[in-house]
């Protein structure tokens, strides 16, 4: 097989990556799936196949390795299960591609120059997204390497939606509302245009519930706002993040409590949200879920009350909705969480069904559900694939076997 392309998303606790071979249909198939798990005493990686089968693995037995030494091994071991030595590109999600970066492209040490300077608007993701590049530049220099950016789904929102109510220099400074998570909603968009058209170009709200989590209103296929600001930190409640946040505690904590910059960040990106609200119980809603604590489940109550309310706000932004779609690790696997949020939805027209939910796949609402609820297993890394190749194509660099057919 050939043509062969790695998505990576590196983040501050992981790097994964899905090894994909695009059908001609479009249909993007993962060969492979490694996952390295960066925290912990020392890296660990593995890579499995479509089957779920461990194919590879390895452990390092001291903390502090680097990206190139994962990254080296990843390679090698990806071209060993594979046979023979035939990734033809790297596709890379990356946070944040600030106001001049609204389409995938193509890494230069000049993209990567400017996208470092972006560190700070997205300080817990940036800096994990770009060394993996670097590394894998003097690695593999043949590789090409494409840039996918999380902003991008969300670039053209109406003015409304990516105004903050500052000077309009600040505006021009690149001080709006971008939105993340948009290589998500960019699939479940693809999905339903494949399983429920009418929706596809209908009133959506994608709900992308992992650790990070945001809301998306999609009319017609066309991100219109978002709960993510700035930064990944505004919106909901997330796992160890404190979502939106009346600005004045920044400068409180900041003049009052004797905290500089740097604490007050890892205060709001590491030590907020679910894990917070828990008492530092978990940031993992499977623990709080499971937990008997009052502080567990007053966490779990004000992340539900936060995603219904900005979950009205997005119906208004849309002027109605057709259909609420549940994602992310989240979204996708807990029926609780999904039937909590539908019950308190239910003024706009949502209806579960109940065995349905249980289930998980699919559609979840009632067939008189004025409102339609659907699951949608997002696949970031299949946006990242079918990116990577079209910027390949537009550069004549893809395919690299011959000819398409
Ligand atoms: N199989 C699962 N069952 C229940 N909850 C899960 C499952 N997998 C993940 N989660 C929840 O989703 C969160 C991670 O979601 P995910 O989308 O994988 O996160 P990330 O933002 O790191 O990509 C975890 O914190 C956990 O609460
Ligand atoms: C943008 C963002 O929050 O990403 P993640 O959910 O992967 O942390
Ligand atoms: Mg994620």
């Amino acid at each position: 097989m050939s043509d062969i392309i790695i998505a990576l998303n590196a983040g501050s606790s992981s790097i994964k990556l899905s090894v994909c071979h695009i059908q001609p249909d479009d249909t993007v198939d993962t060969l492979l799936a490694g996952h390295t798990d960066m925290t912990g005493p020392a890296p660990h990686f593995t890579l499995r196949d479509n089957k779920g089968i461990l194919r590879a693995e390895q452990r390092w037995n001291h903390a502090d390795v680097p990206y190139a030494t994962v990254l080296g091994e990843i390679l090698k071991q990806v071209d060993s299960t594979l046979g023979v030595r035939d990734i033809t590109a790297i596709g890379h999600r990356i946070v944040h591609g600030g106001p001049a970066h609204s389409q995938p492209e193509y890494i230069t040490p000049a993209l990567v120059q400017a996208l470092a300077a972006l560190t700070p608007l997205a300080p817990l993701h940036m800096p994990h997204n770009l060394e993996p590049i670097e590394a894998l530049h003097t690695l593999r220099p043949d590789l090409p390497q494409v840039a996918c950016f999380d902003t991008a789904f969300h670039h053209n929102m109406p003015f409304c939606a990516r105004s903050f109510a500052l000077p309009h220099s600040y505006m021009e400074a690149g001080i709006r509302r971008y939105g993340f998570h948009g290589l998500s909603y960019e699939y479940i968009v693809q999905r339903l245009r494949q399983t429920a058209p009418h929706l596809a170009t209908g009133r959506v709200i994608a709900a992308h519930l992992g650790s990070g989590a945001s809301l998306c209103a999609i009319d017609n296929g066309k991100s219109i706002d978002t709960t993510m600001g700035f930064s990944p930190l505004d919106g909901l409640v997330m796992s160890t993040r404190c979502g939106a946040l009346d600005p004045a505690v920044v400068l409180y904590l900041q003049n009052n409590c004797q905290m500089d910059t740097e604490a007050v960040r890892n205060l709001l990106y590491q030590h907020s949200g679910l894990l917070a609200l828990s008492n530092g119980l978990s940031g993992d809603i499977r623990t709080l879920l499971a937990s008997s604590t009052p502080e567990a489940a007053r966490a779990v109550e004000v992340f539900i009350y936060h995603i219904t309310r900005e979950a009205a706000a997005m119906a208004c932004a849309l002027g109605g909705v057709d259909a609420l779609i549940f994602s992310g690790g989240i979204g996708e696997n807990q029926p609780d969480i999904r039937a909590s949020v539908v019950q308190k939805l239910g003024w706009l027209g949502l209806r579960l069904d109940a065995e349905a939910n249980t289930k998980g796949t699919g559609c979840i609402s009632t067939a008189d559900s004025p409102v339609e609820i659907h699951i949608i297993p997002t696949d970031e890394d299949a946006m990242i694939a079918l990116h990577t190749r079209d910027v390949l194509r537009s550069k004549g660099m893809w395919p690299r076997s011959g000819p398409e057919l």
